[in-house]
């Protein structure tokens, strides 16, 4: 997959792409299934199958202030994408420039002048250009007038609801993994390089693999049974274990992470990245009257998690 960042300096070989325009955070369902529209007639115009998105999303650039609420960060949005047959990603900086750019120009500047493209994929609810003027009829209109080609594609639902960003986050924060696993299509993973702790994990005998999850929207805080997948090192694989997401208010102040505990594995893994997936939520993090509380209530956690990964029968 090559991956275009500005859409003024683009080599004439990436010209002529197709592209699904939007934000893609989580790659969920409903995304897979624009992108499969999109494959199709990308095979039926012999064009490369792209994705356009934003760097910062642009929430992120309008509310920076506001609380972390990204289910991925750009790599591993990327690296999903990658992994759906995407051959060009056009991931353009959302600065000033480009969220000053009325509908008319975004699709003069980026789309036909810019990137070349020659069919472009959205859902119906996308908005685009300044002050979000740009709807998907508009978006018709420009794409007849400056010849490519616009296929909307309707939003998708299943049995329970609306399949969004939105409602995953919500699934989220409420600790009901199971229903966003049912919207993404796969597990919620938390991805990111193992980091230092304050080496505590060992004397309790649940020596943890730490990884941060600032930028993050964060899942319900509190413990959860989990798969790891440790990507790179001598360790590679794939393990059950039980992870504490949240602040460890046993022991004073901290930043949120996230603390997995890997079973039947011994290993050094600083540095490796890891990827998280939460399967289910156990419990809230507590304050113990003493260790040997904590660490009692650790075991029957791991008990209840490697019940709960036992009855696993593949993926949701
Ligand atoms: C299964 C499990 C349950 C945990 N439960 C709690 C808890 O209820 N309260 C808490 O403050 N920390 C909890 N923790 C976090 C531990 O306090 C933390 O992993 C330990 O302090 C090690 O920290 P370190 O990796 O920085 O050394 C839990 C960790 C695991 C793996
Ligand atoms: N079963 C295991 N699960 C998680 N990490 C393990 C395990 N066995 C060994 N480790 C290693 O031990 C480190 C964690 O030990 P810990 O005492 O919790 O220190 P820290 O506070 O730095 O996380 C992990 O980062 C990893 O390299």
């Amino acid at each position: 997959m090559r991956i275009i960042r500005d859409y003024q300096f683009v080599e004439p070989s990436d010209r002529g792409a197709t592209a699904v325009i939007g934000n893609f955070d989580g790659v969920h369902l409903g995304h897979q299934y624009v992108i499969d529209i999109a494959r199709q007639k990308a095979t039926e115009l012999g064009a490369p199958l792209g994705v356009m998105t934003f760097e910062p999303h642009p929430r992120e650039y309008f509310a920076p202030k506001a609380p972390p609420f990204r289910l991925m960060n750009a790599d591993t949005r990327a690296h999903r994408l990658e992994k759906l047959g995407i051959e060009a990603l056009f991931e353009l900086s959302f600065n000033d420039t480009l969220s000053a750019l009325t509908p008319e120009e975004f699709a003069r500047d980026v789309i036909v002048d810019g990137l070349g493209l020659t069919h472009v994929f959205v859902g119906a609810d996308f908005h685009f250009g300044k002050d979000r003027a740009g709807t998907p009829a508009v978006l018709e209109t420009l794409g007849q007038e400056l010849g490519f080609g616009v296929t909307v594609a309707p939003l998708m639902s299943d049995d329970v609801g609306e399949v969004s960003s939105t409602a995953i986050r919500t699934a989220l924060t409420e600790g009901r993994p199971r229903d966003a696993a049912r919207m993404l299509g796969h597990w919620h993973r938390i991805d990111g390089e193992v980091i230092r702790g304050d080496q505590r994990g060992r004397d309790l005998g649940f020596p943890t693999a730490n990884m941060s999850i600032s930028g993050l929207h964060p899942p319900k805080f509190g413990v959860y049974a989990i798969e790891v997948e440790i990507l790179t090192g001598p360790h590679q694989g794939t393990y059950g274990g039980a992870a504490s997401m949240g602040t460890r208010p046993m022991f004073g102040e901290n930043l949120p992470n996230i603390e997995s505990f890997i079973f039947d594995f011994k290993g050094d893994i600083y540095g490796e990245q890891l990827s998280v997936a939460l399967i289910e939520y156990l419990r809230p993090e507590e304050v113990f009257d003493g260790l040997d509380a904590l660490i009692a209530q650790m075991d029957a956690d791991c008990a209840r998690a490697r019940d709960i990964l036992s009855q696993l029968a593949g993926r949701p």
